[in-house]
């Protein structure tokens, strides 16, 4: 048997959970989060165990470190003071390397092995709730071992395998330059999109509503859990900054292509672009938006959930998950849909519209 501690259990420890179990029933997974966190996932077993700090790290034969980066940071600090199984594994799942690395120096220095880890998939949505077992399908895991080991990565590879990824070994410094350029400054431009449309829009706040695509799809990951991107933005500070501003350059530039009217560098502008863009795909495991949330009311009546399931269903429109937020009696509930595409939620929209009160949608 092995025993694995998840310290953090939110998106993506709690969907590292999900994949682990799906592969093996016979691990043992012990959570450490806050209680209402370690509660949920002890009641949907995907932990066997709940724990406090790092009690249970002495018993781990693997551990994941699945925080936020300066939470990460501190933990391993705490790791280095206490008597670890000989052959544990220690990992973390942060989205930047150099600091988590630096941060491993006193546990590496005491023979610990130490992999760093960053799987590049994930989802503007955090929690215990959002997690699944198929998040990472396909995606990259891209790894940082702490020192030569190839037996420890393998290790480490064969105990995730249930995640379906594809595993890059990677540098601490080309792994920051990378996930700078493609992910920190994509969310920094987001933000400040949603920042700045909010201040444009100060005397029209009816405007936003008037959002279509491509804003919506621009600014989704600008959705994203604050404190998580604080933590990153302060521990790949220095190569974000010098990545903004290569990018403001950029933009200087076709800026001033539109002031001169040089339909030539315009077209050309956004002809590189679409060329880049088209090669990526849009399909790819990693890419994924991820999640799309639909809330209906949901009248108090028998097989009311039921109808909405298969109308659905009827129409080939795939659930990811179903959740009722709140029942009470003689009064409607409201009903959370999750879907894997917004194709798929705008179908049901059209489907269920008719027969129910669409509240929100997200
Ligand atoms: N969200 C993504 O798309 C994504 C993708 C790849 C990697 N990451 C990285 O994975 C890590 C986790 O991100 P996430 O999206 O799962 O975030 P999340 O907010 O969904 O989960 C973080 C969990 O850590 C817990 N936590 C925070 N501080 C804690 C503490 N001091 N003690 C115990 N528990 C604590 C929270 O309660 C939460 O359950 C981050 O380092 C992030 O950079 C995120
Ligand atoms: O899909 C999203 O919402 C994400 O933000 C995922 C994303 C990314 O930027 O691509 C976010 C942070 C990670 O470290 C890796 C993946």
């Amino acid at each position: 048997m092995t025993t694995i501690l998840i310290r953090g259990l939110g998106l993506i420890g709690s969907s590292l959970a999900r994949a682990i179990r799906l592969q093996d029933a016979t691990a043992h997974i012990i959570g450490s989060d806050t209680d209402d966190t370690l509660t949920y996932a002890l009641a949907q077993h995907i932990i066997d165990e709940k724990s406090v700090g790092l009690t249970a790290a002495s018993r781990a034969d693997i551990i994941i470190l699945a925080t936020p980066v300066s939470v990460i940071k501190t933990d391993l600090a705490a790791l280095a003071m206490i008597q670890l199984n000989e052959n544990v594994v220690v990992t973390d799942v942060g989205s930047t390397k150099r600091a988590v690395l630096e941060a491993a120096q006193p546990l590496l220095a005491k023979g610990v092995t130490f992999i760093g880890g960053h799987p590049m998939a994930g989802s503007h949505k955090s929690g215990v709730r959002a997690g699944r077992p198929d998040l990472f399908e396909n995606a990259f895991y891209l790894l940082v071992p702490g020192r030569n080991d190839d037996e420890s990565v393998k290790r480490m590879q064969t105990l995730l395998r249930a995640t379906h990824v594809k595993w890059l070994v990677v540098d601490a410094d080309e792994h920051d330059r990378m996930v700078g350029q493609l992910s920190h400054v994509p969310h920094v431009i987001a933000a400040a999109l949603v920042n700045e449309t909010n201040v444009q829009f100060a005397d029209s706040p009816m405007a936003l509503r008037l959002a279509a695509g491509g804003f919506k799809s621009i600014t989704r990951i600008a959705s994203s859990d604050p404190d998580m991107w604080t933590a990153i933005m302060t521990t790949n500070g220095d190569v974000i900054t010098q990545q903004l501003d290569a990018y403001q350059h950029n933009l200087a530039t076709i800026e001033t292509a539109i002031v001169n009217k040089d339909v030539d560098t315009i077209r050309t502008f956004f002809a590189n672009a679409k060329e880049t863009r088209d090669a990526l795909g849009s399909e790819q495991a990693g890419n994924l938006p991820g999640f799309f949330d639909l809330f209906l009311n949901i009248p108090d009546r028998v097989g009311a959930l039921a109808d909405v399931t298969r109308i659905l269903s009827e129409h080939g429109v795939n659930l990811v998950n179903i959740h009722i937020l709140e029942v009470r009696e003689e009064i409607d509930g409201v009903l959370q849909l999750t879907f894997a595409t917004e194709t798929a939620r705008q179908m049901a929209i059209e489907l269920l519209q008719g027969s129910f009160e669409i509240v929100r949608r997200s």
